[in-house]
Order: structure tokens, then sequence, then C-alpha cells
């Protein structure tokens, strides 16, 4: 990343999708693929789509139009469209008609492509993908994306790991966590090491704890019988809130490069304690259970709250609670640093101090970054009455909004000029199931909430006597 920088453009290359047809090809890729090329990042592309659906080149092209019209947030990639769909092919499942595809799209390039495999299929389908890129003859000199969830628990992601390690070497492998794509993520790594500010108080002596809170509104819309033998766990807490923690939690990497950012992660995920089971609330939506493809007596969880601890120098014995759910409230996506309270306060009972919380820091990793600082200040009159403020930053307010790449684009960008940075690796994925085993093992009674709400009461004792900053007191105030 640090001399790549991702404002170049990448080599010619070829995006092979499969499960071109799924959800997440229509929602994500196929319009972040057009993105790229239509904005000069990968600008000699091609695109080869296979899934197990009966296709050929035009309806596939006809899905594409209809996904990048429905899904592009950029009006400019759709009235570019039709230029982009010569370059879409479309490979019918078999070996030999991948081979063949992927010949006829490359057929007329003057230069050789690097060959992106975007493997967007159900987990159960990756190995055999693999596999019949390794009889495809596919190979030598490309990169594969594994898309998450990397295994159910350490013994599946060791063999998925073994597996995969017999075709691909780890170098070619990039497993994919969308959230390390986001601009807000990458922020919080600004915000911590290019100053001086933060970074000295940015450690148990300073902070009481550390909430990251992603609840979403959404509910399983035709996802339920994935979601059924998945659970709000292993879909949200082992990737993406985990990978969010080593972000904030990590030191400082010797340099902004694969090696050293990934260091620095594996070192939290390292320290991490083991998750005990008496720490984590679960929680299932109200009405769940009559999804399709999901056991009537089901006790997946859709929510899932819970306490762990990176126990290493800087972050011995300061909690960090983690909550995400479906159906919930609001969705939101924040990291909320509290700081301790002073050790003795001047001001008299009744003044307001502490009335409202620590003092804390919070990051927005909505698409547009923002930042708020909560502190005490005085209310203005006569007397010492004191209250909650907040200095505010959001990149919206600023020259640069609008200017990001969505979090898919980005990595798929890094992914096909080779930088692992932002991706997982072998071990880190394997820790994370290790500190995970006695949840998954002895995990705690799942309990109903209703749809709509902030899930079970259970997560109020969980974080006392300190209390979940969502919802906010305020609304994060509108920029324009
Ligand atoms: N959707 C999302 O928001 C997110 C998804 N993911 C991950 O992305 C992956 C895909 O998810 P999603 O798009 O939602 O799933 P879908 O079920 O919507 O799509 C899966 C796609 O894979 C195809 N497929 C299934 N088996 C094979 C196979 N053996 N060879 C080739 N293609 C195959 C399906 O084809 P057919 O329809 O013909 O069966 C379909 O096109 C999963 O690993 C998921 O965990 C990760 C983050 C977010
Ligand atoms: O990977 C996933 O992420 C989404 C949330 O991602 P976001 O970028 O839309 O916030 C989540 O809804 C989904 O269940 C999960 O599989």
């Amino acid at each position: 990343m640090a001399d790549d920088h991702e404002s170049s453009p990448g080599p010619p290359t070829t995006a092979i999708l499969f499960g071109a047809t799924g959800d997440l090809a229509r929602r994500k890729l196929l319009p972040g693929l057009l993105h790229l090329w239509r904005s000069g990042l990968l600008p000699e592309m091609r695109v080869v789509g296979t899934s197990l659906d009966e296709h050929d080149r035009d309806s596939f092209v006809q899905l594409a139009r209809e996904a990048v019209a429905e899904f592009s947030s950029d009006e400019l990639d759709k009235d570019e469209f039709e230029e982009f769909a010569t370059l879409l092919h479309w490979a019918p499942s078999g070996t030999e008609q991948l081979v063949a595809a992927v010949k006829e799209a490359e057929a007329d390039c003057t230069q050789p492509h690097t060959r992106l495999h975007y493997l967007s299929v159900p987990p159960s389908a990756a190995l055999s993908v693999v596999h019949q890129l390794r009889d495809a003859g596919l190979v030598e000199g490309s990169r594969i994306v594994m898309e998450k969830p990397f295994g159910t628990d350490l013994d599946s992601a060791r063999s998925l790991n073994a597996s995969i390690h017999e075709v691909f070497e780890e170098e070619q492998v990039f497993r994919i966590d969308h959230f390390l794509g986001k601009e807000a993520a990458l922020n919080i790594l600004a915000f911590r090491f290019a100053n001086g500010l933060f970074e000295p108080i940015w450690h148990r002596n300073f902070i009481d704890h550390v909430q990251i809170d992603i609840p979403e509104t959404l509910g399983l819309e035709g996802r339920s019988a994935f979601y059924e033998k998945t659970g709000a766990y292993r879909d949200m807490v082992v990737t993406h809130l985990f990978q969010v923690l080593a972000f904030t939690a990590m030191e400082s990497p010797v340099a902004l490069d694969p090696q050293s950012i990934t260091e620095e992660k594996y070192k939290v995920f390292r320290s991490m304690l083991p998750i005990d089971p008496d720490d984590v609330v679960r929680g299932q939506y109200d009405g769940y259970r009559a999804g399709d493809g999901v056991d009537p007596d089901s006790e997946t969880e859709t929510f899932i709250a819970l306490k762990c601890f990176v126990d290493n120098w800087r972050w011995a014995d300061v909690p960090f609670f983690l909550r995400t759910g479906k159906q919930l409230a609001e969705g939101q996506r924040i990291i909320s640093i509290a700081f301790k309270e002073p050790p003795k306060s001047m001001f008299p009972d009744g003044s307001g101090v502490g009335e409202h919380g620590p003092d804390h820091l919070t990051f927005d990793l909505a698409d547009s970054s923002k930042m708020s600082l909560s502190f005490y200040g005085k209310r203005p009159g006569p007397g010492f009455r004191l209250d909650k403020l907040s200095m505010q930053f959001a990149m919206q307010d600023t020259d640069w909004a609008g200017s990001g790449l969505e979090a898919y684009e980005r990595l798929i960008l890094e992914a096909v000029k080779g930088n692992r940075t932002l991706f997982t690796t072998a071990e880190g994925v394997e820790r994370l199931w290790e500190i995970s085993a006695d949840l998954l093992a002895d995990p705690p009674p799942v309990r109903r909430y209703a749809a709509g709400s902030w899930g079970p009461n259970q997560i109020h004792q969980l974080i006392a006597p300190a209390a979940w900053r969502l919802p906010f007191e305020r609304e994060w105030r509108d920029p324009s």
C-alpha cells in the first residue's frame, strides 16, 4: 500500500466471477468492477461470469445491466454500461467451458492479464471451485479472493486452509473482509498513527472501555437458510467486528505494508483471551423461526453482545464490548472509546459532571466517515452547570465528499495489485476460531427480542456499570 498507491491503475485483469448471479455479485461486485474500469483504475479488464445457473453471454449481460441499474450509486457508471458490456463473458458450468470462456475473453488482449478468481459462492462450494481451477490449469500466476466465512470453527478453518494451500500458495490467497476496505475503517489508522494527539492516551491508563456496536435494521430477506447455519457470531463478530477491534487495539505498525500491518493485527488476536460464554448474550428476533429454511425450534442467534479482552500491556483489564444483530432499532456502525473519569471532581453534586456517561471518542464507520469527541463543558449562564458537548467531523463536509472507493472496489483493486495489507491471513483466522472455541462448544441460551428493539434486556447487565452509547442521546449534526 505504501509503494503502490491506490490511485494508481491496476494491471490488465481478467476477473473470473464464480457465483456471478448471486446476491453479492449483483449488489457489489458487478457495479464495483464497472466503477473500477470506468474510473481508469482497472482500464484493461475482462470479466468472466459463471455459476450453476443456465446463462449465456447475452443473459449474463442483461443480469449485469439490471444489477448496475439497481445497485450502482454512480449515474455515470449506469450511462457507460453498454461499453462495459462488451468486456463481459459467460462460462457455462464445467471445467472445459471455463477454460474456453477465459480464452475467448482474453483473445484480443495484447498484454498478459492478471487473473483474479473471485469466489462469491456459498462456503460449501468454495473448495470445489478451487479444485476446478486446479483442473482447468488456471492457478499459476493468478490470485484468488475467498469470501467469508472462512470455516465455521477451528477444525474446519484449518482444514479449509490446508486444502486451499494444496492448490494455491498463501501469497495468492486474498481472504476478504469488506469492513477492512471501508474508508472509515482505514481512517482509524490515519487518526491513530498520523497524529500525536491521541496515541499517548490510547491505553489502559486513560481508557475505561471500548464499544464496537453494529446494529442492523435489516432482517434476513432471502438469506435465512444461509444464516440459519451461521448466526450473528460467525457472520459478523469472528469476521468484521474482530477485524475492526484489531485496527482499534493494535500497536503502531513499522510501515504501511502488508507484513507490518498483518503482524500487528495478529499480535492483537494472539493477546485476546478466549471468549467466556458467561460474557455473552445471544438473542433471536421474534419471527425469525418462520423464515424459509429455518428450523422451527432454531437456536441460531440473530443478535449477539459480548465482552472480550486483549490481554497485553496496553489493554489488560480494559473491556471491549461488541454488539451486532438483525432487526434492531437502528442501523449504525460505531466504535466508541470511553475515557476514564477524572480521579477527583471539584464540581459539586448536581453540577451535571458524569451525568451523561464518560467523555468519549466515537468513530462512525458509515460510508462517509464521521468522528465525534464528546466532553463536558460549562453551560453558558450563571453558576457552574455542566453538560455534554461535542466536536464533530464529517468527511461529507469536506471537499473530498464522494471521492472514496466503495469497500469492495478498494479490495478488488488491492487484490489485483497483489497487495495483501487489507486482507486476513490463515493464521489470523485460525486464532480467532481458537479464542471462540469455548463459546461455540457451550453457547449461552438464545433469548427472544422484539423486532425493532435493541435486543434482549440482559445486554445492560453485561456492560454495567457503563451503558451502551447507542442509541445516541443526540443525533450526529447534519454537516450541511
Ligand atoms: N450477500 C452479501 O451481502 C454478502 C455475502 N458474502 C459472502 O459471499 C458469498 C456469496 O454470497 P451471496 O452472493 O449472498 O450468495 P447467493 O446464494 O446469493 O449466491 C451464490 C452464488 O454462487 C453460485 N454457486 C453456488 N455453488 C456454486 C458452484 N459450485 N460453482 C459456481 N457457482 C456456484 C450460485 O449459483 P446458483 O444461483 O446457480 O446456485 C450463486 O450465483 C458467500 O460466501 C457469503 O458468505 C459476504 C459478505 C456479504
Ligand atoms: O458480511 C456481512 O456484512 C453485512 C453488513 O455489511 P455492511 O457493509 O452493509 O454494513 C451484513 O448485513 C451481513 O449479514 C454480513 O454477511
